[in-house]
């Protein structure tokens, strides 16, 4: 259904070309859920907007950026080749490709009923209008669990709780039908136990509706409990990927260990939290050679600093970028 391969994005900026996605490939099959996890900064939320062309005109994809999207008609689309006021990116973007913030006040606009909004959608999407639409918009309230929809419905946004309004904006974003959905650290700003009721919502209208989901988090144990596939990202760049399983029994990468070892758990209270020593560098100052060889304990002299590794098919869906699996031998 998506392919992407080698993204690249830049931005100009006033310290020069900055580069927070740098060649970026990863599949998605119909029905399936890739999570996207990283450190902030990691070019997660920017690899989310070149996927719907939302990055601001500061932004250039890099020539051998592919994306291509096979739509609700078979037809194959050439993301990156759309030009932002195309129609076809109209009809991709809500009614193919739906997306969800970590803060729904990004989708809402706070003038608005929530009704109307979704009933707005309804009609550009699904072409119901009327009573059709209320009726469909009220449904899918109801089935993103917002109790009283018929009242719920002619309220406006920030009238309605954290946990609500981040449902409001699911049943927003599902209301168009799209066939993928792009959600970005959809939970990240919820409590624990409403965090729990939304992943547990979002997985059973996945389920319901057949639609894929690009999961974006900094928390691999979220991503856990929600994808098949994952990738893991670091400055741009994918440096490992998988399934989920496979990946967090034996990773692959130092840094997928690095933030495995990270996650706090309940039956080792005593023990020390190891988080990844050293901070993600800024993209404007992007290490030579892997990207992550300045905080890595496994580093090869000689060659992790100077040489960009390729990526490494290791089986089993399984790709990683890092010298220790490329053969290679410390030159120093
Ligand atoms: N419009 C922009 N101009 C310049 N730099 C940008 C722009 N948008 C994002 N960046 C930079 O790109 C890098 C990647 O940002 P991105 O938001 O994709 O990270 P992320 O992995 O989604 O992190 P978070 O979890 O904090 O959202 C960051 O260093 C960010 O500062």
């Amino acid at each position: 259904m998506l392919s992407v391969e080698n993204l690249s994005v830049t931005f100009r900026t006033d310290e020069g070309i900055v580069t927070p996605v740098a060649d970026v490939s990863f599949a998605l099959a119909e029905g399936r859920t890739l999570g996207l996890v990283g450190e902030s900064g990691s070019g997660k939320s920017v690899t989310a907007k070149a996927l719907m062309r939302l990055l601001p005109g500061t932004a250039t994809l890099g020539a051998h950026s592919r994306m291509r999207y096979v739509d609700k008609a078979g037809q194959a689309i050439g993301i990156e080749r759309l030009s932002p006021r195309a129609r076809a990116l109209r009809r991709l973007r809500g009614g193919e490709i739906g997306m969800i913030f970590q803060e729904p006040m990004a989708s809402f606009s706070p003038v608005y009923t929530i009704g109307n909004q979704i009933t707005e959608a309804i009609a550009l999407h699904r072409g119901l209008k009327g009573r059709a639409a209320r009726a469909l918009a009220i449904e899918m309230l109801a089935k993103v669990g917002i109790a009283s929809p018929e009242r719920r419905i002619d309220q406006y946004p920030h009238t309605l709780s954290g946990g609500m309004r981040q449902r409001a904006m699911i049943a927003l974003a599902l209301s168009a039908g799209p066939r993928l959905l792009i959600a970005d650290e959809p939970t990240t700003a919820l409590d624990v136990t409403i965090q729990a009721q939304v992943l547990d919502l979002m997985r059973g209208l996945q389920c319901d509706l057949g639609m894929a989901m690009i999961f974006i988090s900094h928390d691999l144990g979220v991503i856990a409990q929600v994808a098949q596939e994952v990738a893991v990202m670091y400055l741009g760049t994918i440096v490992e990927r998988g399934p989920v399983r496979a990946l967090l029994q034996a990773p692959a990468h130092p840094y997928t260990r690095g933030l495995i070892a990270a996650i706090p758990r309940l039956d080792r209270l005593e023990g020390r939290l190891h988080p990844v020593p050293g901070e993600i560098p800024s993209p404007s100052a992007r290490p030579a050679g892997c990207p992550f060889h300045p905080r890595c304990a496994e580093a090869l002299a000689g060659i992790c600093a100077t040489r960009v590794p390729e990526p490494v098919d290791l089986g089993g869906g399984r790709v990683v970028r890092c010298h220790l699996h490329t053969g290679e031998r410390s030159v120093a």
